[in-house]
């Protein structure tokens, strides 16, 4: 679902920085290649992503969901010179195009990303985090909050993708599946949540931003 009309959208991505070549090449790479595409973060999220990290200089980032690497790619631009973004993923049959482009784009040391399941890994990382980009699993989502919460600096953020899930968090039917469900709660639960300030930015699926205070 596009939530802005086509035209507008090509004018927004006309007058925002293009992608790097590399960027360009795993976008592409993964339209190709991989199942899901549609799962990559893409030109304007990407650049939105590589912003909002340059306006906070994070010294540690902690990411919930690689998938090609594009979205850790954007965010480690913004990192504070010797900073490192963990990155978490389970699916292994995409370590080897992953770590492919962590090398190409120069953040071998920079970039440390561990395979496996986020609700086991997360637990054995030690914080203090300065921003927390969550993009996995919906139905995981708000466990992912709470495991996370207490590793992020006061002052630190948290951003989670794809909160208006295509448009179904407003939908009308009666029937609501399990994975907008799990949406609806961890956007109500965030909202109300006294501890963070939030808001919801309509970039490309939904980007929930929330300060931890
Ligand atoms: C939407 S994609 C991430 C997209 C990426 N952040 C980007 O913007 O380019 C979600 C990823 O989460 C991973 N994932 C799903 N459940 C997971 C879990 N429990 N633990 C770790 N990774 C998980 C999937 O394998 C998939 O690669």
């Amino acid at each position: 679902m596009e939530f802005i009309p086509e035209d507008i959208q090509k004018y927004v991505e006309a007058h925002t920085d293009p992608e790097s070549e590399l960027l360009m090449d795993l976008n592409r790479e993964t339209h190709a290649k991989v199942m899901m595409p549609r799962m990559l973060s893409g030109h304007l999220q990407g650049r939105a992503l590589s912003m909002i990290s340059h306006m906070i200089k994070p010294s540690r980032i902690l990411e919930i969901g690689t998938y090609t690497g594009y979205s850790a790619l954007c965010m480690a631009e913004g990192l504070a010179e010797g900073g490192k973004l963990i990155t978490l993923d389970k699916n292994e049959e995409l370590e080897e195009m992953v770590r492919g482009y962590f090398e190409k784009a120069g953040y071998t040391n920079a970039i440390d990303f561990r395979i496996g399941n986020a609700i086991e890994l997360i637990p054995e990382i030690e914080g203090p985090f300065d921003l927390v980009f969550i993009d996995a699993d919906k139905a995981n989502y708000y466990n992912y909050f709470k495991l996370v919460f207490e590793k992020v600096r006061s002052g630190g953020f948290i951003i989670a993708d794809n909160v208006l899930w295509s448009g179904k968090v407003v939908q009308t039917e009666k029937k609501i599946d399990k994975d907008t469900q799990a949406i609806l709660d961890f956007n109500r639960l965030t909202h109300e949540d006294d501890r963070v300030e939030n808001v919801l930015l309509p970039i490309r699926d939904g980007l929930m931003v929330l300060r931890k205070k």
